[in-house]
């Protein structure tokens, strides 16, 4: 698999502590997949996104974005930042004008684009996202999961062409999520390549083509999400639940189960079930 993101043997120390929050992390980012990142809190994942946009600095070791390592000078980060967009799990650390319309203009114009195509745009992507009767009203009062949203748009209106999402769903109820992962969907068809921090290990197990699972500042375990959860003990050694689709089916006859791939989706385990009845 093409990595368009790697940190190669990464070190990292926050000023002022004594425990490295990355241990020579080694970790690759595949390219056009939908990659979940686990891992239990303070396992380093915000902090390898924060190094994926040169916001922290490797001690030791290097981040690589197209297999060349990170240049720190201001215009390449500037250029990079284009490049990579990151949505903070929280909406608050991430929008700083005062209503949508501004907030997701403001990077455009930051990249230096004529106001008339900043209207444009901006007025394109909050159509897109949903967000047409919100663009005037004021950041403050809107919901928790509208935030979300602007600020992913803010992101997305840059044309990233890797997405990192640090727990997107935190805080979001059912019909919330399922919009924002039908949305990811869309965006990953039109070619971005994804990568979502998430503790949800149901979503990680339906959404993501591939896994890495950290700890401790390491990448411990790497796979599809069928590789992955074939190690039931090591993923619940490292404090991971399993996904309680995958309990389900296991909790199945032997007969039903034999020889078949185990469902992702809801949907794909009620086509397995009518199968197995008519057969
Ligand atoms: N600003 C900071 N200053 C000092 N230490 C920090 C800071 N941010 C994170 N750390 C430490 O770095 C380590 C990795 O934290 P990080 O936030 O990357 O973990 P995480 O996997 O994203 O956690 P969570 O799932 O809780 O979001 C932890 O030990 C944490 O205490």
């Amino acid at each position: 698999m093409k990595s368009i993101l790697e940190a190669r043997d990464v070190h990292y120390r926050y000023p002022g502590t004594d425990t490295e929050a990355l241990q020579g992390l080694k970790m690759s980012i595949p390219k056009h997949k939908k990659t979940a990142i686990c891992g239990h809190n303070g396992s380093g994942k915000s902090t390898f996104f924060l190094q994926a946009i040169g916001i922290h600095r490797p001690v030791v070791g290097e981040m690589r974005w197209h297999d060349t390592p990170l240049s720190y000078r201001p215009e390449a980060l500037k250029k990079l930042r284009q490049q990579i967009g990151l949505v903070f799990q929280d909406p608050e650390q991430q929008l700083i004008l005062s209503t949508p319309f501004e907030d997701i203009s403001y990077g455009l114009r930051n990249a230096g684009m004529a106001e008339q195509e900043i209207a444009l745009r901006t007025r394109r992507m909050l159509t897109a996202m949903g967000l047409e009767h919100l663009a005037d009203k004021p950041i403050h009062h809107l919901s928790l999961g509208q935030k979300k949203r602007v600020a992913l748009a803010g992101v997305l209106v840059l044309e990233p062409e890797l997405l990192m999402l640090d727990e997107p769903t935190a805080y979001l109820d059912r019909l919330s999520e399922q919009q924002l992962v039908e949305e990811l969907d869309r965006i990953h068809e039109n070619g971005i390549t994804i990568v979502m921090a998430t503790h949800d290990m149901n979503l990680a197990y339906s959404w993501a083509d591939w896994i890495l699972v950290m700890d401790h500042g390491q990448c411990v375990m790497q796979g599809t999400p069928h590789e992955l959860f074939q190690h039931e003990e090591r993923i619940q050694s490292l404090s991971l639940e399993l996904p309680l689709l995958l309990e389900l089916w296991q909790a199945l006859p032997e007969s039903i189960r034999k020889d078949v791939t185990p469902p992702r989706t809801i949907e794909e385990f009620k086509l397995l079930m009518a199968v197995s009845s008519q057969g």
